[in-house]
């Protein structure tokens, strides 16, 4: 589904080179639940991101259901990203001024769908992750495990195939985490692919696949 071979990423300021990764080959599979696990600045994110199309590699190359992204034009990549990828982060990184229900309709706003079918997709987005009861609420009203929640449902409300979360429980405790793993897990279980940046341990062993990263190189 997505495959990443000999990708390379170096970030370059004027005093310094940091090879961020370094020669990461990877794929990762239709409905597989995979978790990166390393050491704080080993390079979990930029390679989420890199997986994510948010950024691009220095080196290698990138191939989305058998096709190189550098076939893509900048549109189509843009599209990709809306339509086929859906984002969770450590932080949510929910709109405030925003209702529960608004944000989670974000995504939509970037497609051709009435206002209509989107209250009623995010509807059925936020009945997913147990939240229906609070769309009129705006995240300073809600616990961390809820605006994660609502963040899920925000990811998911476009019906991604792929679902990438940069430590998705990092900002909670271990009773709110294992909540969210549990959404995770059901919506895997229902056909979403996941990678998942994690610090927990315990969380990554129950995932399908562990990837562990050091200074930037794979070492399992
Ligand atoms: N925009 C940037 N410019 C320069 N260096 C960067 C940039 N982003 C990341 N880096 C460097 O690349 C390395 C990998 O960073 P990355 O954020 O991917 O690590 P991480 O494993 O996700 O860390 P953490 O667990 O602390 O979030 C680090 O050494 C970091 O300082």
């Amino acid at each position: 589904m997505i495959k990443l071979q000999n990708v390379e990423k170096v970030y370059r300021t004027s005093s310094i080179e940091t090879l961020a990764l370094n020669n990461i080959n990877l794929d990762v599979k239709k409905g597989e639940f995979v978790s990166i696990m390393g050491p704080s600045g080993c390079g979990k994110s930029t390679l989420l991101n890199i997986i994510g199309l948010l950024d691009a590699p220095s080196k290698g190359q990138i191939e989305i259901d058998g096709t190189p992204v550098e076939r893509y034009t900048d549109k189509h990549l843009a599209e990709l990203r809306n339509r086929k990828l859906g984002f969770i982060f450590q932080s949510f990184h929910l709109i405030n001024d925003l209702s529960v229900v608004d944000n989670v309709e974000i995504p939509l706003l970037y497609r051709n769908t009435s206002a209509k079918q989107r209250r009623e997709l995010a509807r059925n987005a936020l009945e997913k992750v147990g939240l229906s009861n609070r769309m009129k609420h705006f995240p300073k009203q809600l616990s961390g495990g809820q605006k994660q929640r609502v963040a899920i449902a925000r990811a998911i409300v476009g019906n991604p195939e792929i679902i990438l979360a940069d430590e998705p429980t990092g900002n909670l405790d271990s009773a709110m985490g294992n909540e969210i793993l549990g959404i995770l897990q059901k919506l895997n279980s229902d056909g979403a692919t996941i990678v998942m940046v994690t610090h927990d341990e315990a969380m990554a062993k129950k995932t399908d696949r562990l990837i562990r990263l050091f200074d930037g190189t794979q070492v399992s």
